[in-house]
């Protein structure tokens, strides 16, 4: 993940997830060129890779565009179109019902184990929904719940970003209702339209970043702690063992 030895976060990698069409990939695309294109291929999932300093501090960046697709398609060519939306719901919190011991990839094949190891490679999230699409919403705090399960902890950095913000005619999900879900998440929360600009998208890929720093700082810390009460505990032993040598 990261630059250990300079004790400083030189590397991060970034997944972008949410549902298809809200935007994700005209997301990244903005945020590392500054521009936006209108349409682009949605079957692949693709890496980005790049360099931006937030406050003043470099950073190389992997940021992964999920593509959501290959898990609907799976589950539409594999059951009849009555059970789709119910075995879209159980895909997305499978994990929370049938605990850690049984594997995704038993339940729904390749396409949800994908999703499930590109949560395990990511070190931030940023959670999208589109305001004009209510099921994208929804889709949210199950793809959070995702997140917690695979990483197995709370805290994980995750941004909620809702975007589309200038279709204010096809809006279907209040600022609010996004703001309370962030709350309740324990996430920060961003509403962008990647169409009309640039500096919202790099506050929610700033803020994301300032979060996976800190974790990675908690991380060191713990580790630190960790060694320092190895280390006594060594000199405990040795101790113990020297004055064991010289009473004999
Ligand atoms: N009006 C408006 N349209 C947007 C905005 N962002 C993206 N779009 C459009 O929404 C559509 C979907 O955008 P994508 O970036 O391909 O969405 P995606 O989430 O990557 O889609 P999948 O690859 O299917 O998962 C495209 O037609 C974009 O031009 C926005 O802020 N405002």
């Amino acid at each position: 993940m990261t630059d250990c030895g300079a004790r400083r976060m030189s590397r991060a990698k970034l997944v972008v997830l949410g549902r298809d069409n809200c935007g994700k990939t005209a997301l990244c695309v903005r945020f590392i060129t500054k521009r936006f294109i209108g349409e682009y291929d949605h079957k692949k999932e693709v890496t980005y890779r790049c360099r931006k300093t937030v406050d003043k501090e470099t950073i190389d960046l992997e940021i992964l565009d999920t593509v959501n697709k290959a898990c609907v398609s799976f589950i539409r060519g594999h059951f009849p179109s009555s059970l789709y939306a119910t075995m879209e719901y159980l895909l997305w919190i499978w994990p929370t019902c049938a605990g850690a011991q049984v594997k995704m990839e038993e339940c729904m094949g390749p396409a949800s184990t994908s999703l499930e190891s590109s949560i395990k490679w990511g070190d931030g999230f940023l959670i999208m929904y589109s305001v004009t699409d209510r099921s994208s919403f929804e889709a949210v705090s199950r793809l959070k719940r995702l997140i917690d399960h695979v990483k197995q902890t709370l805290g994980i950095p995750t941004v909620i970003v809702a975007n589309k913000s200038d279709m204010e005619n096809g809006r279907a999900v209040r600022t609010e209702e996004g703001q309370a879900l962030a709350r309740d998440l324990r996430c920060s929360f961003f509403e962008v339209s990647v169409a009309e600009g640039s500096s919202a998208v790099e506050a929610a890929f700033g803020q994301l970043i300032r979060e996976v720093r800190l974790e990675f700082q908690r991380h060191l810390l713990a580790m630190d702690k960790r060694s320092r009460v190895l280390q006594m505990r060594h000199v405990l032993k040795n101790k113990l063992t020297r004055s064991k040598t010289m009473q004999w």
